[in-house]
């Protein structure tokens, strides 16, 4: 479907090509003061266009709110947003109205629906995902009032792997370059890998990062609903995403319980925490308190700046030319995606939470 959430829902609608991208939240809470600024600044960190090494396509995504909101604050009532398309060039895909690009969504859609809407892969761009950042933006700025943080960071391009913790990062640091990755010299050979790997005309994968602080305990629910269960959904609804792990996650399939228990104990506040953190702040789909912190993981885009074997619609081998705009990879732009799934997701489970109690 098109909506996501139980209490606090989004709704997208829009294609690539098409006249824009926009959405619906329901279940907003009321009397929230808005900061609109900030809504852009994160759309502004999803942009395409935005540096070198990410697509050319220039859009500025401006948001225009239509409902829900009145002197600055959310009035309760459903939130409709649109973002308007300026620099869709149709003509680059022309030669796809009957040919299926090579693990794009092309193929997949003609064989579920009948017809697609070639241009721009249609629905399947990601650009519907600039819907979910305003969604996001919202949700964390709801969050903050609450003491939750949620934050992300590019961890990882091809081999190139961030050698260093979430908790040994600044945050702030996020920002300070173009791949998004908190460490600089680290970031500094993932931009050159991105540069050359453009040159090639190829595409690279990546793994974003991400940390939900100050989530307070009892969020989640406890059978299909798990906390990260819910995560896991959420971060896997985004193009491209072909992983996710939280906690130890495919590490901890090496160690031992005595290593990876999560000793309790209680600290001088008379708060219940735990020494160490491989549960990933989730226990029994639950959250317990400590830090949610996981791993989300992307392949390198399809569309290729190379020509490539494929077929047509009637199934005859072709070769399709590498032509348009593209992300060479795609993590810089995901790492507010991720945040903003990971923003509805929390959000949704304390208005779920909050549900339980009467008074
Ligand atoms: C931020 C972002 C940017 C993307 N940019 C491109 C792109 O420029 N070209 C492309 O072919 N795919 C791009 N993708 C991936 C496609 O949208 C995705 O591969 C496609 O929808 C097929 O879905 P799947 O890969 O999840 O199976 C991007 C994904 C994200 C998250
Ligand atoms: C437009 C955006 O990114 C697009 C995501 C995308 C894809 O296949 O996912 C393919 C390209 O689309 P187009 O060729 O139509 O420009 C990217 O530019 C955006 O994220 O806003």
């Amino acid at each position: 479907m098109n909506t996501y959430g139980t209490l606090f829902r989004l709704t997208t609608f829009g294609e690539s090509h098409g006249p824009g991208i926009g959405g619906v939240i329901d279940g907003c809470p009321p009397n929230i003061e808005l900061d609109q600024e900030e809504i852009q600044r994160e759309l502004n960190r999803r942009r395409p266009g935005q540096s070198k090494i990410v697509t050319q396509r220039k859009e500025s995504d401006c948001v225009e709110f239509l409902s829900g909101i009145f002197e600055g604050k959310t009035t309760g009532t459903p939130i409709a947003f649109f973002i308007r398309n300026h620099d869709a060039k149709s003509k680059d895909y022309g030669h796809l109205a009957h040919a299926f690009r090579p693990s794009h969504a092309d193929y997949t859609y003609a064989v579920k629906y009948g017809i697609r809407d070639y241009r721009g892969g249609g629905r399947s761009s990601a650009r519907e995902t600039a819907a979910r950042v305003v969604a996001g933006a919202i949700a964390k700025q709801v969050l903050r009032r609450e003491g939750i943080r949620i934050w992300a960071y590019v961890s990882q391009v091809g081999e190139i792997a961030l050698q260093k913790a979430w908790h040994e990062l600044n945050p702030e640091a996020v920002e300070s370059n173009e791949v998004r990755c908190p460490d600089a010299p680290t970031a500094e050979a993932m931009i050159a890998l991105i540069r050359q790997v453009r040159k090639e005309g190829d595409t690279i994968g990546g793994v974003v990062s991400g940390v939900i602080e100050g989530v307070p305990p009892g969020l989640g629910e406890p059978v299909f609903d798990k906390l990260h269960a819910e995560l896991a959904k959420a971060m896997m609804s985004i193009n491209a995403v072909k992983g996710f792990e939280y906690g130890s996650g495919f590490e901890g399939a090496k160690m031992r319980g005595s290593q990876h228990n999560d000793l309790f104990y209680t600290d001088e506040t008379g708060r219940i925490r735990t020494r160490t953190n491989y549960s990933g702040g989730i226990q029994g789909g639950i959250s317990n308190g400590e830090t949610i912190y996981f791993r989300v993981a992307f392949k390198p885009v399809a569309t290729l700046m190379r020509s490539q074997e494929s077929i047509n619609e009637q199934g005859e081998k072709i070769t399709i030319e590498g032509k348009g705009r593209h992300d060479p990879c795609v993590v810089p732009r995901a790492v507010p995606i991720v945040e903003s799934m990971a923003a509805i997701v929390i959000l949704d489970f304390l208005l779920r939470h909050r549900a339980y109690a009467l008074d």
